[in-house]
């Protein structure tokens, strides 16, 4: 649904993103992760359309971005990361204008308004003035506005940017629900967390670099080899510590008191063999977990170019 080949964007000297590519499967959420300045707003604008590429081609929904625009705006509802609201308008008047830029039929605007409206819990705001609506409103207010024409593809420049963790959540909902009902989503946050239990795929960009993307579940895998084992101790810790820092697999071993962070280079047999060791040792081994891998880590460990 939505392809990069080759994309890249200078400003100037300044490479922004370098050699981009990149495939969307349609009804996929696929999370656009990386740091402030990464070259996520970058990718996003020019597939909505409103930058050029400095070199490279994309398409959307199977039209070209540089040689079709107004078929790929058809396509897309895009959200941008700072929007504004027109003073003195309504809140139905705001949705209106868009349905007509986006030549909804008159005949039909008035149920598409009240359908998404509907839908961002809106209903009971569509007399007010956008410019007196609270932060969350106004942000669920342009999400709204990404729908009018009834696009198959959402892209979605960080959408919770600024909002509080109800709010949070609430758009976390949204989203889940677009993509129950058919839509292909290109979300982006530097917020990992944010993403990890609602996208579907994700990316990892920095430095104009796109390090990592593919499925949720592959990327999780690939990360597999790069294991976070936490392992508690009742007493003394010093038999258990020497046995760990022996091991060949161990690259790094954090002290606490009476438990230590322990991370092995290595897969399901390692963690196993080094469970097997302490439990015979008896070093006093408690509890010995291997933690589930956050998309922070995901994000810690290709940044620092252990997973590639
Ligand atoms: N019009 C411009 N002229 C010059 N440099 C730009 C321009 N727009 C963006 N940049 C630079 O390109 C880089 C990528 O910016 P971009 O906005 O794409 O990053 P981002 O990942 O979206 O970051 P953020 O999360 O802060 O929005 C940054 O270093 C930025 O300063």
């Amino acid at each position: 649904m939505i392809e990069l080949k080759n994309f890249g964007k200078q400003y100037g000297d300044f490479t922004a993103v370098e050699n981009l590519n990149l495939k969307i499967e349609a009804g996929e959420m696929f999370g656009f992760i990386g740091p402030n300045g990464a070259g996520k707003s970058t990718t996003i604008r020019f597939l909505a359309t409103l930058l050029k590429a400095s070199h490279g081609e994309g398409t959307v929904n199977g039209h070209s971005v540089t040689k079709d625009p107004i078929s790929v705006r058809r396509s897309v509802g895009y959200m941008p990361d700072n929007f504004g609201v027109y003073d003195g308008m309504k809140v139905w008047e705001f949705l209106d204008f868009f349905a007509v830029a986006y030549q909804v039929p008159r005949a039909r605007r008035k149920a598409v308004l009240s359908d998404v409206l509907e839908l961002l819990d809106l209903t009971h705001k569509r007399d007010d003035f956008v410019n007196g609506l609270s932060r969350g409103m106004k942000q669920r207010l342009c999400l709204a506005k990404t729908l009018v024409h009834d696009p198959p593809v959402l892209i979605l420049d960080e959408p919770s940017s600024g909002l509080d963790p109800r709010a949070r959540l609430e758009v976390k909902a949204l989203l889940k629900e677009l993509r129950r009902m058919g839509k292909t989503i290109l979300i982006s946050s530097h917020i990992l967390t944010e993403l990890a239990d609602c996208c579907t795929s994700i990316g990892i960009i920095e430095r104009g670099q796109l390090l990592l993307h593919g499925p949720i579940e592959k990327v999780y895998r690939q990360i597999q080899r790069n294991r976070t084992l936490e392992v508690r101790f009742s007493g003394d810790t010093a038999a258990g510590l020497s046995l760990i820092r022996s091991d060949p697999k161990v690259r790094q071993v954090i002290e606490d008191t009476r438990s230590c962070t322990v991370e092995l280079d290595g897969g399901d047999d390692d963690v196993q063999r080094l469970l097997r060791q302490l439990a015979v040792a008896e070093c006093g081994l408690v509890s010995f977990a291997d933690k589930e891998p956050t998309l922070e880590d995901v994000f810690m460990l290709v940044t620092k170019g252990l997973v590639t």
